[in-house]
């Protein structure tokens, strides 16, 4: 890790920090990704001193000279989400917002020579293909692919992802136009979707390559995602946009073992050409930035529903299906300084503050930020309930420095309106606070967002309200937090085995009893939250780095 860029500029960014190295390793592995290792590998070469590699996504796809979709769309999505995009057109389309008006192929020669010029130069980090018009084009992609060795290495749902190949398996546009015959279906079958490591079909799609098969409800598109599934692709993702008598728009993913289903509001408007292509584009995006396929499509969805809303009464062209603001200018145009996405290991010492303990101590919160990073929190939360509007803002603003310096996400309890004010990573809410659907409205798709559950029911509302992870307790009786109802060991495990996102554990958690919650062992955990172990004691920096040492000492024995 360590390579982290901002979407406007691409600075070079600082070495790993002793945090981020610890934090790498309490992973029991050192995560790198191809494109950082390649990063490294470059530098030592004096050409590349002082350079750093942008995650980069290659479309293979059409022009649409609408410019809603295809290529263009591929483009201007990327370009949002701060990926670079190189392009391969394999088709030149003339269509506007009424329909597709003509389409001329490009020569298998010579989507094979642009497949070159790109693979032979500028190893893209991932592959994304839309519209594929001929069963020759799908075979020179494939052998351009294999020959470049662009599929070296299979992903799962929870790792990070290295190359990937991203198949959006075009054959109808939205307007209703034929983009790719009969034959193609055979070639997708054949020869791409085995290499995809994700496939994202529309119900039609879902429908064509499992040769007419009726889709009408979520059960449908489950079985649909298994059978496709079963052609070769490592996930399959069915979008149900078009899912007759639903409020919600339902996607479900399907990795093999687990499905996913993801609903959100249906956005009522006709500009929704090319909302295929942003999507999988999007994800091609996440992928190419680090997200697992799991956490990329979460995010690619967000930002569609986001570019959706924000685009719903814009007039271009006279048809019925405009295109949508990809760039959404003017409303969520300033990036986050494009800040690593959220990883669920950096729950692992989630360090809370406490403005009366550390006033308690004689220190400010942000010499106690500083010092629990330096001892190796992985996350921070500004949890400060009796500091004055203005003294919050101003002093998560020195907080936020500290974090962004030492590449530590900084999290605000409870108050949107300071996380806004400050740009902070995201918020840490609770079932009373402000609801997660809302909170997520205005912060938009990038923001961490944390949601405190004690039951299974509460940990499902999160994963729907679209948080990232959850916080569970009280895990033992805790002095902090008042009338708090400890859940205990138990209610944890039970919540863990049943939550969709990864959880912090937290209440009354210190160096004598963090073993006792880590070794439960249960894949969703990963880490724990403390507050008064940390801050209610003279030296924030020793504790932290013996309660970071106790934590992975017991991951340790639980591998
Ligand atoms: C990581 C984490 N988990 C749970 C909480 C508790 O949040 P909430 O229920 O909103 O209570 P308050 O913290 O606001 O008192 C948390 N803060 N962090
Ligand atoms: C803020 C908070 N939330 C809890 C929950 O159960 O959701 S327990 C808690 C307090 C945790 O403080 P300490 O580490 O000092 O026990
Ligand atoms: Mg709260």
């Amino acid at each position: 890790m360590g390579f982290h860029l901002c979407s406007q500029a691409f600075h070079s960014t600082p070495t790993p920090t002793h945090n981020q190295f610890l934090h790498s390793i309490s992973r029991g592995f050192v995560r790198t990704r191809v494109s950082n290792l390649r990063a490294m590998q470059q530098e030592e070469e004096p050409k590349h001193l002082g350079k750093v590699r942008v995650p980069h996504v290659l479309t293979v796809a059409g022009s649409d000279s609408g410019a809603g979709a295809g290529i263009q769309a591929d483009l201007k999505a990327c370009s949002a989400r701060g990926v670079y995009c190189s392009t391969v057109i394999t088709a030149v389309t003339a269509q506007n917002t009424v329909g597709v008006q003509g389409v001329n192929v490009v020569a298998e020669d010579f989507v094979r020579e642009q497949l070159k010029s790109v693979l032979s130069d500028m190893h893209p980090d991932v592959v994304k293909t839309g519209m594929l018009p001929s069963p020759g084009i799908i075979k020179v992609l494939c052998q351009s692919l294999k020959e470049f060795q662009v599929r070296v290495a299979s992903v799962d749902n929870t790792n990070f992802v290295k190359e990937a190949l991203v198949v959006d398996p075009v054959m109808v546009s939205t307007s209703g136009d034929v983009l790719a015959g009969p034959l193609i279906l055979a070639s997708f079958r054949e020869e791409l979707l085995p290499m995809a490591d994700i496939v994202t079909p529309n119900l039609r799609e879902a429908s064509a390559l499992l040769d007419g098969a009726p889709l009408q409800t979520v059960g449908d598109m489950r079985s649909a995602a298994k059978s496709i599934h079963d052609i070769g692709p490592r996930n399959v993702l069915v979008k149900g946009g078009d899912l007759p008598e639903s409020s919600d728009a339902v996607d479900v993913l399907f990795d093999g073992k687990e499905f996913y289903e993801f609903r959100s509001t249906r956005i009522i408007t006709s500009n929704t050409h090319g909302t295929g292509c942003t999507l999988a584009s999007s994800i091609a995006a996440e992928l190419a930035r680090g997200s697992s396929v799991l956490s990329a499509v979460k995010i690619a969805k967000r930002y569609v529903g986001s570019a959706l809303d924000y685009s719903k009464d814009i007039l271009i062209g006279g048809g019925r299906q405009g295109p949508f603001d990809h760039l959404m200018k003017l409303k969520h145009n300033a990036l986050p300084c494009m800040r690593r996405p959220f990883d669920p290991s950096d729950l692992l010492m989630y360090a809370v503050t406490d403005s009366r303990m550390n006033k308690r101590w004689g220190r400010s919160m942000s010499d106690a930020v500083k010092a629990a990073i330096e001892g190796g929190a992985t996350i921070v939360q500004l949890r400060e309930k009796d500091t004055d509007t203005g003294d919050f803002l101003e002093a998560a603003k020195t907080c936020l420095e500290i974090c962004r310096r030492h590449n530590v996400p900084l999290l605000i309890n409870d108050r949107i309106d300071i996380a806004l004010a400050c740009d902070a990573d995201g918020v840490h809410i609770g079932q009373s606070d402000m609801p997660a659907r809302v909170a997520r409205t205005i912060l938009g798709p990038d923001k961490i967002i944390g949601i405190s559950c004690k039951t299974p029911q509460q940990a499902e509302k999160a994963w729907i309200d679209g948080a990232d992870y959850i916080g569970c307790g009280g895990v033992y009786p805790t002095n902090t937090k008042e009338n708090n109802i400890t859940v205990g060991l138990d209610g944890l495990k039970t919540v863990c085995l049943e939550s969709k996102l990864p959880v912090v554990a937290i209440g009354g958690i210190g160096i004598s009893n963090v073993r006792a919650v880590m070794e439960l062992g249960v894949p969703s955990l990963k880490g724990v939250a403390v507050v008064s172990a940390l801050f209610d004691r003279e030296c924030v920096l020793t504790e932290s780095r013996n309660l970071l040492r106790a934590i992975m000492d017991s991951t340790k024995a639980v591998k």
